[in-house]
């Protein structure tokens, strides 16, 4: 019946329930995002049985809580509990003045496919991932997923198509056209900006550039975002043609509103790594076969790359586009930025 959601359909209302802080049921769990929770359906959840708090093992290192499981931590929640502790373990700003939250008891043995797919799902929404956790048997009215295949789903590459374009001249480029693509999994659109008229038989100039709302609009010296890409539609609008691949994966994917809080970590002295960890998250949460497929809607097979990381080639290789050429992309250091172009090269293996 084509009038029942799919799972992809399922999973994106899912997302957009624990963005507005709406618990959703997760095989035999009800779980709602702490981020978001209320105190009221805090503690219509407590009424329902023992809530415990699935963490990643990367906020949970950062808390010293035991990880017995396989890359999440499952913390129980004591009877004073409340919400400010809840936060107060899902959210890092406060660590250094309120170092001591536990000591935290973690659970050892028993399932953790709904812990793990409750984060997952919480990091698709690009929330904190920190996931309440109660069981309970379904409740009319909730999402209700079921942990294997929502993993499975989430992991798997969303069909992309596309939805308009349009000449759109730009300053380094009179002979441009924009194309919007649109996921088919309730994703957000990305943008391809295709210079001049590039044949489809040869290696074209390429960049995928992920989103950086304060380097790329606002014009931030904390990162070389800004600059990367005004430098690549110049070189493009100097060659007569190249393709540039704006994916909105905001933050190496993890939102803005977490960048900001992984701006403040650094404020307080964490580099850029370190700050994504103790939010709970990768430092790179980025999925890029999405620029693989983009690449092949528009008709390319083989680029010549603008990038400084060695990821971006080794994945468009690996999803079967040639990189016949990796173009260096170096912009200039100034005081903010010069730390963070430094752990990226010594961390992420940026070659600068
Ligand atoms: N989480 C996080 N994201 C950041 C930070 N600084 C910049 N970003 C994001 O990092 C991403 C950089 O994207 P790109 O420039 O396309 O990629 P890259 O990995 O630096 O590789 P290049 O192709 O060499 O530029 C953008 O999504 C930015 O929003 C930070 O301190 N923390
Ligand atoms: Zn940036």
């Amino acid at each position: 019946m084509s009038l029942i959601p799919t799972l992809a359909e399922t999973i994106s209302r899912a997302r957009a329930d624990l963005r507005m802080g709406l618990p959703v049921v997760i095989g035999n769990h009800v779980t709602a995002a702490v981020e978001t929770l209320s105190p009221a359906r805090l503690s219509d959840m407590r009424a329902l049985g023992q809530p415990v708090l699935a963490l990643t093992a990367r906020r949970a290192e950062t808390l010293k809580a035991r990880v017995y499981d396989d890359g999440l931590a499952r913390v129980i929640v004591p009877t004073d509990g409340d919400l400010g502790w809840l936060r107060a373990l899902a959210d890092p700003a406060g660590d250094l003045m309120t170092p001591m939250k536990g000591p935290l008891k973690t659970l050892r043995d028993g399932e953790i496919e709904d812990h793990k797919a409750a984060l997952a799902l919480a990091k698709s929404a690009q929330l904190l991932p920190a996931m309440l956790m109660i069981a309970s048997p379904p409740l009319p009215g909730l999402t209700t997923l079921t942990a294997g295949p929502m993993l499975a789903q989430l992991a798997s590459e969303a069909a992309i198509a596309p939805v308009a374009a349009a000449r759109l001249p730009l300053l380094s480029a009179e002979r441009s056209r924009l194309h919007i693509f649109r996921p088919d999994d309730g994703g957000t659109e990305h943008y391809a900006i295709e210079i001049g008229d590039p044949p489809r038989d040869q290696p074209v100039l390429t960049r995928l550039h992920s989103a950086c709302f304060t380097g790329d609009v606002l014009g931030s010296l904390k990162c070389d975002c800004g600059p990367q890409l005004q430098s690549a539609l110049t070189a493009m609008g100097q060659q007569g043609a190249g393709v540039l691949l704006y994916l909105n994966q905001e933050g190496r994917g993890i939102g803005l509103a977490n960048k900001m809080r992984a701006y403040d970590l650094q404020n307080q002295g964490f580099d850029t790594v370190e700050a994504n960890h103790r939010l709970g998250f990768e430092d790179d949460e980025r999925d890029f076969r999405i620029g693989a497929a983009l690449l092949r809607r528009l008709g390319f097979d083989a680029v010549r790359l603008m990038t400084n990381n060695p990821r971006k080639v080794a994945m468009l290789e690996g999803q079967g586009i040639k990189v016949s050429e990796r173009v260096p992309l170096i912009t200039p250091r100034n005081r903010f930025n010069t730390d963070y172009l430094d752990t990226k090269a010594l961390k992420s293996g940026h070659l600068l």
